[in-house]
C-alpha cells in the first residue's frame, strides 16, 4: 500500500552548491512533511551544514530550489527571508546562549527582538512557560555558567521554541552529552514537537538519537540524497555505504 503523504513544509529540488571546483551539493532532493522529523545522516564534511545554511538563506546555492512555507528561499529578498526565519527555529550545537545574561534574559532576547510591541507581562508569561516546558523554571535567575551541559541544552531548546517556530533545525542536539542526558533531550524534542506540531530537520551522527527521533532518515552522500527510509529500513540494508553508519 502506498504511504499517504502529508502536507510538505520544506521541498528541496536539485540543489547544487560548489565552492570553486569543489562541488558540495550535487543535485540534492529532500521533502519534509508537516509534523515529521527528518534526520540527515552524512559523514563529516559531506555538506550537512552547507545544506542547513542554504535552507535558512545564509548561503546562496548555485542552482535548484528550496521551498519553505511556499516561498523559494534563494529568490527571497531580505524582508521575506526575515519572515521565513522567524518561523524557523535553530538549535545550535554550541547552544549559543549569552554567558553574561541570566537565563531569563537569554529567553527574553528573541521575544524582544522579533515581537517589538510585546507587553512585559506577556514576556514574563512566555519565558516562564518555555522554562516550565523543559522543567527548568527554577533556573530563571541563574547564569549559564551555573548549569550543566544537559540543562544548557534544555534552556537552548526552550529559547528555540519560544517564538513558536513551525520548523526546527537541530544541529547535533546530543553531541557531547552522556547517554542518559541525550535520551532526556531526545524525549524533550519529541514531547515539544507533539505539543507544538512542529516539523524538524535533525543533523546527527549519534545513532541512538537517529533511532529515537527519526521518522525519516536521509543519507547525504557525494552531494546527493543517496537513499532515504526509516531507521529500521536503513539498518537492514546490505549496501556498504549505508551499513557503515550502523556498525
Ligand atoms: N564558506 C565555505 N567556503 C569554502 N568551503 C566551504 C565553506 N563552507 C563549507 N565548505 C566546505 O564544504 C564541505 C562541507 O562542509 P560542511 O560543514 O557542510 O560539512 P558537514 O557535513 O556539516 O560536516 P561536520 O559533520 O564535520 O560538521 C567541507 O569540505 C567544507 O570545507
Amino acid at each position: 500500500m502506498e504511504k499517504v503523504k502529508n502536507e510538505a513544509v520544506i521541498v528541496i529540488k536539485d540543489l547544487v552548491k560548489a565552492f570553486g571546483e569543489k562541488v558540495i551539493l550535487d543535485g540534492f532532493n529532500m521533502t519534509v512533511e508537516k509534523g515529521s522529523n527528518v534526520v540527515i545522516l552524512g559523514k563529516s564534511g559531506s555538506g550537512k551544514s552547507v545544506l542547513i545554511k542554504c535552507i535558512i538563506g545564509l548561503l546562496q546555492p548555485d542552482s535548484g530550489s528550496i521551498h519553505v512555507f511556499n516561498g523559494n528561499v534563494p529568490e527571497m529578498n531580505e524582508d521575506e527571508l526575515d519572515e521565513a526565519r522567524s518561523k524557523i527555529g535553530f538549535l545550535f550545537q554550541s547552544n549559543a546562549l549569552y554567558d553574561s545574561m541570566t537565563i531569563r534574559e537569554n529567553l527574553e532576547f528573541p521575544l524582544l527582538r522579533h515581537w517589538v510591541d510585546i507587553e512585559k507581562e506577556e514576556v514574563d508569561r512566555l519565558v516562564s512557560e518555555a522554562l516550565e516546558n523543559v522543567d527548568l523554571l527554577h533556573t530563571l535567575d541563574m547564569m549559564p555558567s551555573e548549569l550543566s551541559g544537559g540543562m544548557l541544552k534544555r534552556v537552548a531548546l526552550a529559547r528555540t521554541m519560544i517564538l513558536r517556530p513551525e520548523v526546527i533545525l537541530y544541529d547535533e542536539p546530543t553531541t557531547g552529552l552522556d547517554p542518559v542526558t541525550s535520551r532526556e533531550i531526545e524525549d524533550l524534542i519529541l514531547k515539544l514537537q507533539k505539543k507544538n506540531h512542529t516539523s524538524s530537520i535533525i543533523i546527527s551522527h549519534d545513532m541512538n538519537c537517529v533511532k529515537n527521533t527519526a521518522d525519516l532518515v536521509v543519507l547525504l552522500l557525494e552531494g546527493k540524497c543517496y537513499t532515504e527510509g526509516t531507521y529500521e529500513e536503513l539498518e537492514q540494508s546490505a549496501d556498504q555505504n549505508i551499513k557503515q553508519f550502523f556498525e
